[in-house]
């Protein structure tokens, strides 16, 4: 099985959401177990690649204090993820770029390994987890080289993650543990994930 080198992939933590379903707060920044969500997901991340950036749209200081680069969406008006995958795009150095979003704080240890692996085995130019048959997308591995693709595709006016990737070779790496992948999207399940075990 081959191994995707991790100083080859830069981490994109995906905290540039509006967090409406929440309230309209700054999902990234709201606490779960004494940090961050956004920290949560960095500490997670950073051992599985080579640099870790954030993409946020808001209170930009508070995601610097985190000691990474933050980039804003490029597009205006909370044009969605794919927004986020082009601001990290345009400022990743390595080959590979992952993203993962800020409101899922205990997704697997071993995602970037696993998604390199498939990528690698399909030579294909993305990698997703798939966790029963529920493809994950925003937890995104990629070649830098797709960047052309989604200027255009976003320069069209596309929005949805699943109508770019289908335009591309695409892996789906299988996860069995579906309750990684829980995410935060109102109070109510953020306070689910803090009765979860890590
Ligand atoms: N850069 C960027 N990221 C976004 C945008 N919209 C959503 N995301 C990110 O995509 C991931 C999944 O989005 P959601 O879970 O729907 O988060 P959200 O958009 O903040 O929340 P809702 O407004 O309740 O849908 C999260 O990590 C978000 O931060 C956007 O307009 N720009
Ligand atoms: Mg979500």
């Amino acid at each position: 099985m081959s191994v995707l080198p991790r100083e080859q992939v830069t981490g994109l933590i995906l905290a540039g959401g509006r967090g409406s379903r929440m309230g309209g707060v700054d999902k990234g920044l709201q606490n779960f177990r004494g940090l961050p969500l956004a920290m949560h997901a960095m500490l997670r991340l950073a051992p599985q690649v080579g640099e870790v950036m954030i993409n946020a749209n808001r209170n930009l200081g508070a995601y610097e204090s985190f000691g990474a680069p933050v980039w804003p969406d490029a597009l205006p008006d909370f044009a969605g993820p794919l927004a986020g995958f082009l601001a990290g795009l345009e400022r990743c150095e390595t080959p590979y770029m992952v993203t993962v979003p800020c409101d899922t704080p205990l997704f697997p240890s071993d995602l970037v390994a696993r998604l390199g692996a498939g990528l690698l085995a399909a030579g294909a130019d993305i990698a997703m987890p798939r966790t029963g048959d529920q493809v994950q997308p925003v937890f995104c591995l990629m070649r830098t080289s797709v960047m052309e693709s989604l200027v255009r595709f976003t320069q069209e006016g596309g929005r949805k993650i699943d109508r770019w990737t289908a335009q591309l070779a695409c892996a789906e790496v299988p996860f069995e543990d579906e309750s990684a992948f829980f995410n935060a999207n109102t109070l109510e399940e953020l306070q689910q994930l803090e009765r979860q075990r890590a």
